[in-house]
């Protein structure tokens, strides 16, 4: 069967897709990652499934735009969200079925996950399609998301982490040939713990050991370490650009800055589909999400 040639065959060769719920999850997670290969000359496509219309509001002035009152946090993350891709050189970034099609759902449990425009409620066949369109277009060699459990238990993860992989499912030939789930390895969590330590803005304040927290990979089923330290300050600037949800005492900063680029600039993935590629260090970690790939005729 040939394939119609599609928009990919003007693309660059490398073509990376990620699929994140909400506007900063894609900093917060990715930033360093697609930094690196917007600087490295890959084609880095970004999807985000909601407007992250349910989000708390850091910013006071801010404050009556919240879902209760005027109910447009949606909008001004849009913006906020824009702003964060142009800091990482992202020019590709899309709403999954465009801008307001899918509602943030809220924390596990709330009511308004019961929105009838709430992605947690999303038909996923139906959600699905959105992104085989955009695959049918692109033909990403690989693609990030989350793992099943949406990295922390959020349900618009945990959709966004179903609606890529039966994406990926239904793509067929054009679908990704290597996918990644964002991951920390506990190795990481645990030198957080102990680096933050003293820090007054300590996120494991409440925390006694790392088997509390709803994440954490062993370090042995870490697929690939992507050292993006050189784009640090890209990603620190992207989340300055999330201001309404990373207010400027935010911990984040404390590990951008106190801790340096391990915190911030690295970001580690396991592998779910496809080969992985050539390793560094006792568990062989990639680092390079297109290692193994025969880029020549894709
Ligand atoms: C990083 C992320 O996924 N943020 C989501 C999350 O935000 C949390 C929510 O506001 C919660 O009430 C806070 O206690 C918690 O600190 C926040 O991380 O959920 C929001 C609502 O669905 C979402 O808009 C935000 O992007
Ligand atoms: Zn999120």
């Amino acid at each position: 069967m040939t394939l119609d040639r599609t928009a990919s065959d003007s693309l660059p060769a490398r073509r990376l897709l990620l699929v994140h719920a909400h506007p900063d999850d894609e900093v917060i997670g990715t930033g360093a990652t697609m930094a690196h290969y917007v600087s490295t000359g890959a084609h880095v496509t970004l999807v985000t499934c909601t407007l992250g219309e349910e989000g708390e509001i850091h910013v006071p002035a801010l404050s009556q735009l919240a879902a209760a009152e005027a109910d447009q946090l949606g909008g001004y993350r849009l913006v906020e969200w824009e702003r964060a891709c142009a800091a990482l050189g992202v020019t590709d970034h899309r709403m999954l079925g465009g801008p307001g099609r899918y509602r943030d759902s809220g924390m596990m449990g709330l009511p308004t996950n019961q929105h009838p425009r709430a992605f947690w409620g999303a038909d996923l066949d139906e959600a699905a399609a959105h992104l085989v369109e955009i695959m049918r277009e692109l033909r990403p060699q690989v693609m990030i998301t989350y793992d099943a459990n949406g990295f922390y238990g959020h349900p618009d993860h945990i959709q966004a982490h179903r609606v890529a992989m039966r994406a990926a499912e239904l793509a067929g030939p054009d679908a990704p040939e290597k996918i990644y789930w964002t991951a920390m390895p506990l190795s990481v969590l645990r030198d957080g713990m102990e680096a933050f330590k003293e820090s007054e803005n300590n996120p494991f304040a409440d925390v006694e050991s790392v088997d509390e927290m709803p994440f954490g990979t062993p370090d042995d089923e870490i697929a690939a370490r992507m050292d993006g330290t050189d784009h640090h300050a890209k990603k620190t600037a992207a989340m300055r650009a999330h201001a309404s949800q990373i207010p400027d005492n935010s911990w984040l900063y404390g590990m951008a800055g106190d801790f340096g680029g391990e915190f911030m600039g690295v970001e580690y993935y396991t592998l779910v589909k496809g080969e992985r590629g050539p390793g560094e260090g006792p568990h062989k970690w990639e680092t390079d999400l297109f290692a193994g790939l025969d880029l020549d005729g894709s």
